[in-house]
Parts: structure tokens; sequence; C-alpha cells
């Protein structure tokens, strides 16, 4: 009778801490609540000095340890800590028999010590002073997924312990442990989540920065007869679906025309993606332009969406076309005859809708001539090559230009903009840009910081003669042959660039017209020069000059 009662009494005892263990074990959410809760109870609930909780792994044939006692209150006699975070094979003659096994297994340290197959943990817990340890495994539902191993000091530890007692805890410690991992898992995702929401972020700063670029064929200013027929022409190519090639020096305005044609076209809902093919590293080209799965190479920590895919539906305006290293180019080539692309890594094909618009400044056919460019590639992208005009070949366009710039930073810095007196436009006018429309851009921003009078009188023109440009008062000096050169060209415009007849710049300067025209050629000056409506130096066989 009061067996039965002490028995009663014990398992009431029994019954009550399972359940507040299992209240604990439920709310652990990270492996140190899960630390806690055995620290606290179930040593001493098991009479044990030091416990290992191993995991299997998925690969099925190694485990690792999940949670452990502090390594610092392990008092090791050896100097080496019994805990080996790395992998353990499953087949180690302990934790293959614990794991089918269905209760608990007490294994005497001396003993495993003396049989062939030493598990190199036993080892070490042996030479801590472990004597006894007791392991059972860890299920998640009917699934064995690790064990739990109780080490103690102390001989005959385990007598008294009832192994459904320990079933039941280990059967806890199985749905905490999926919990923790449950939970792990999404602290990861979230992580994830995060980085991702932070490269929307910064890319959806590109695309509205893209957004603000949006130009039509009324904001392109140019008055001059060049920039009127290719608007004509362009925004009768700009529907259709075809590929359009802008050639042309730097900063003549390729990429305000590939805009204006993509706002013109029925694409235009969707941003136009620019792609820079001289900005990017050789070994980035591809992954920029057809995205990469996670993993595929070093680096590629995230799967990224190519210029390809964004721009499906839209327009992908291919700027500096011709920089494209020779390797990258037959896929390139492929993607546009095929219409589909394979993200590095990626096991499928993707179908893209894609307007393609190219512009270089280079001359393509020398590029292909010298081997440097597919002529393939070239054929492709060449259906209706334009070319845009320099700017000293469209000088009439210069004033409107440079009172655009002007207005636009007047404007961001809130003041009246200023403007140009007949002297200083004078210089402009004369000036050769080499780089064109971007240039005169950049110097009406540095001419305006340098204002402060309503009136621009004096323009900080690059190593020019600056004739036109000076005050009269000035005292610079000029070599001789710049100043000659100078004069000659103000005398050539002045007779719209005839050189010989009575109304030409040789009878002018009482010179025969021979003279003239040797004169010209020994100071580099070129029709160019001096005719605004000259026509562009491109290359010139089918490309589309008006
Ligand atoms: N006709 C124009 N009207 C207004 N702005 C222009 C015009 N042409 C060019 N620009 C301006 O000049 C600058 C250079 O133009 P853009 O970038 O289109 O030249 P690009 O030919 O594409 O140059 P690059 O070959 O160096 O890429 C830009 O800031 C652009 O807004």
């Amino acid at each position: 009778m009061e067996m039965f009662s002490e028995q009663l009494e014990q398992k009431e005892k029994e019954q009550s801490i399972l359940l507040e263990l299992s209240t604990r074990i439920a709310a652990a959410r990270r492996r140190e609540d899960l630390w806690n809760v055995i620290t606290d109870q179930l040593l001493e609930l098991f009479n044990s000095r030091y416990y290992t909780i191993c995991m299997l792994n998925e690969d099925g044939a190694t485990h690792t340890p999940f949670l452990h006692s502090q390594e610092s209150t392990i008092s090791s006699r050896t100097g080496e800590t019994p805990i080996m975070a790395d992998l353990h094979p499953v087949e180690d003659g302990v934790f293959n028999i614990v794991l089918s096994a269905e209760g608990p297994v007490v294994f005497e340290l001396q003993k495993v010590m003396k049989g062939n197959k030493v598990p190199p943990y036993v080892y070490r817990w042996f030479n801590v002073g472990v004597v006894e340890m007791l392991a059972v495994r860890i299920c998640n539902g009917n699934q064995p997924k690790g064990l739990l191993y109780l080490f103690t000091e102390k001989k005959n530890a385990f007598v008294n312990v009832d192994d459904r007692f320990v079933r039941a805890i280990a059967d806890m410690l199985g749905i905490g442990i999926s919990n923790i991992l449950a939970n792990e898992t999404i602290e990861r995702q979230l992580l994830e989540i995060e980085r991702f929401k932070q490269r929307l972020e910064n890319e959806n700063r590109y695309l509205q920065e893209e957004q603000g670029l949006q130009n039509t064929f009324a904001d392109i200013i140019g008055g001059s007869a060049e920039i009127q027929e290719r608007i004509h022409i362009l925004s009768r190519v700009a529907p259709s679906e075809s590929t359009v090639l802008l050639l042309g020096e730097t900063g003549t305005g390729k990429e305000v025309f590939a805009r204006a044609i993509h706002a013109a076209s029925p694409r235009k809902e969707h941003l136009m993606i620019k792609v820079n093919c001289a900005a990017l590293p050789p070994n980035l080209i591809e992954s920029e332009l057809f995205g990469h799965e996670k993993g595929s190479f070093t680096g590629a920590t995230q799967r990224r969406i190519g210029k390809f895919e964004l721009a499906d539906n839209s327009t992908l305006f291919l700027d500096e076309i011709g920089e494209l290293p020779l390797e990258f180019q037959s896929k390139l080539l492929r993607v546009l005859q095929e219409k589909e692309i394979e993200r590095i890594g990626g096991k499928s094909t993707i179908k893209v809708n894609v307007r393609i618009i190219a512009a270089t400044n280079r001359n393509l056919e020398e590029e292909v001539r010298a081997g440097r460019f597919r002529s393939d590639l070239y054929y492709r992208l060449h259906v209706f090559p334009i070319a845009i005009p320099a700017l000293r070949q469209r000088k009439s366009d210069i004033p409107a230009l440079a009172a655009h710039f002007l207005q636009r930073f007047a404007a961001r810095s809130r003041k009246q903009a200023p403007t140009i007196s007949a002297k200083a436009m004078e210089s402009l006018v004369h000036y050769d840009w080499p780089g064109n429309v971007r240039e005169l851009e950049h110097l009406m921003e540095r001419t305006l910081l340098l204002t402060t009078t309503p009136v621009i009188t004096k323009i900080p023109l690059p190593g020019v003669p600056v004739s036109a440009a000076k005050d009269t008062e000035s005292t610079a000096v000029l070599p001789l042959n710049l100043m000659e050169k100078e004069y000659i060209l103000k005398v050539l415009r002045l007779c719209n660039g005839r050189i010989a007849g009575p109304n030409g710049a040789a009878a002018k300067l009482k010179l025969p017209s021979t003279t003239l025209n040797s004169r010209m050629k020994k100071l580099g000056i070129k029709k160019a020069h001096y005719i605004s409506s000259e026509e562009p130096e491109m290359p010139q066989n089918d490309t589309f000059i008006l």
C-alpha cells in the first residue's frame, strides 16, 4: 500500500515536471531558450552533469551538435573540449545504435573505450571524467532526427531513470527543436527579404532616375535642318519594332534620340532599360544582361534579373555597343535571333520581347574590318542605322541649346537665367565642340556658376582661339598661326564657306584661291569648321543620313 502511494506520488511528480517542461520547451523559439530549460531542469532531473543534442544532417549519413553544455563549464583534463562542431558519421557505433533503439541506451564509457570502434567524442568525454552516458533518440513525428546525450561523472547515475519518462521528454524536445529550426528558417528568410527589399529600393531609385530622364522628340532642342530631318524620320520608325542603330560622336544626343524613339513607340508605358556596354567589366556583362541564378558563380549570392528580362515588353538601349567584348558578341547575337535568354546557372530559357536600340561612337564598319566586331551582329543591328551629326555640323543649334541649358541650370538654383552677349555667342558658334552637346551643357553649367551679371560676356572655352570671346580690351596674345586660322575661318564664314569666285574668301583676302586652299590645309581648317550644315563624318554607305 505504501509502495503504491509512493509510486503514485512519483507519477504525479513526473507529470507535473513533464507539464512544466512541455510548457517551457513549447515556448522556446531560439536555441538559447532550450539551452536554459535543459540547464535549469533537465540535467538535475537525470543526475547528469553535461549534455549534447546532435541532429542528423540532410545527407542522412552524418550528424552535428545542435546544442550542448557550455564548453567553459566542462573541466577538461586534457585541455581538449569534448564538443566538436563538425560532422560525425552516423555509423559510429553509438549514434546508429541509439537511433534505431526506441528507448534510452546507457553506455559505460570505460566499456565503449575498449571496443574496436570508439567515436572521438566518447573518447573526449571520457577524458573529462565522464563515466556514464545515456542517449535517447529525438523524433519529429515518427521520424528519428537526432539524439540527446546526458553525461555523468558518477557510476550508476541512470539506474532509476524511467524509460517512458525519458522518451516523453525526448518527444517534447523533438517538437521544441523543430519549432526552433522553423523559426531559424523564418529568421533567415526575413533577413533575405530585408536584403531583397534593399535591392528593390535600389532598383526603384534607378528606375525613378530613369523615369526622370524620359524625353520625347518635342524635348529635342534643334531647329537645324539636320536635327529636324532626323526627328521626322525617326518619329516614323519609332512605332515599329525595328532595331535602330544610332551612330554619332560622343555627346551628340544619341541617348536623347533613343529615349524619344521609345517614348513614341507602343512600348512607352514601360521604362526603357539602358545598358552602357563600355561601363561593364567583361566578366559581369553576361550576368548584367541575362541575369544569374543564386550560387551560379562565386559571389552570386542572390538571384539577379538581367536587363533583357527587365526590358521585356519594353526597349533595351545598348549604349556604346562597339565596346562589347568579341567573346560576348555571339551570345548577344543568339539572343537577338532567338528572342530568348538563359540566366547564368539557369536550367530553362526565358522568352523575351525586347526592342533594341543600339548606339555607338565607333565606326562599326571599320571595327568589323579590323575583326573587333562580328559582322553577323553588325548586320543584325544595322536594320535602321542613323547618324546624329556633330554639333559643329549644325552650329545654328548652338544658341538655342546654350539658352536651354542656362535656363535649366538657373531654374535648378532658382536664379534668373542670364542672356549671352552677341560676342560671347559668336565665340560659342566658332568653337569646334569635340565633346558636342554634352560639352556645351557642361560649359553652360560652369559659366552660370561664374556669372553674377544678367548678361554673359565671357565664356571660358577650353584652350581655344578665344578672339571672339575675349574683351576688346584684352591684352592676351595669340600665336600668329592661330590668329591667322581664326581670321581665315571668320572670312570663310562671312562668305558662307565659298573660297573661289568674286564673293569667295580668296577674293576678300586678296589671295589666289589655290594659295588660300593650301594655307587652309596647313592650318588644319576643314569644311566642317566653317560650314554648319556639313554632312556627318560617319559610315556613309547605307546609313540614313538625311
Ligand atoms: N538636341 C538636344 N536637346 C537637348 N539636350 C540634348 C540634345 N542633345 C544632347 N543633349 C544633352 O546632351 C547630353 C549628351 O547627350 P547624350 O547622352 O544623349 O549623348 P550621346 O550621344 O548618347 O553620348 P555618348 O556617346 O557619350 O553616350 C545629355 O545631357 C543630353 O540631355
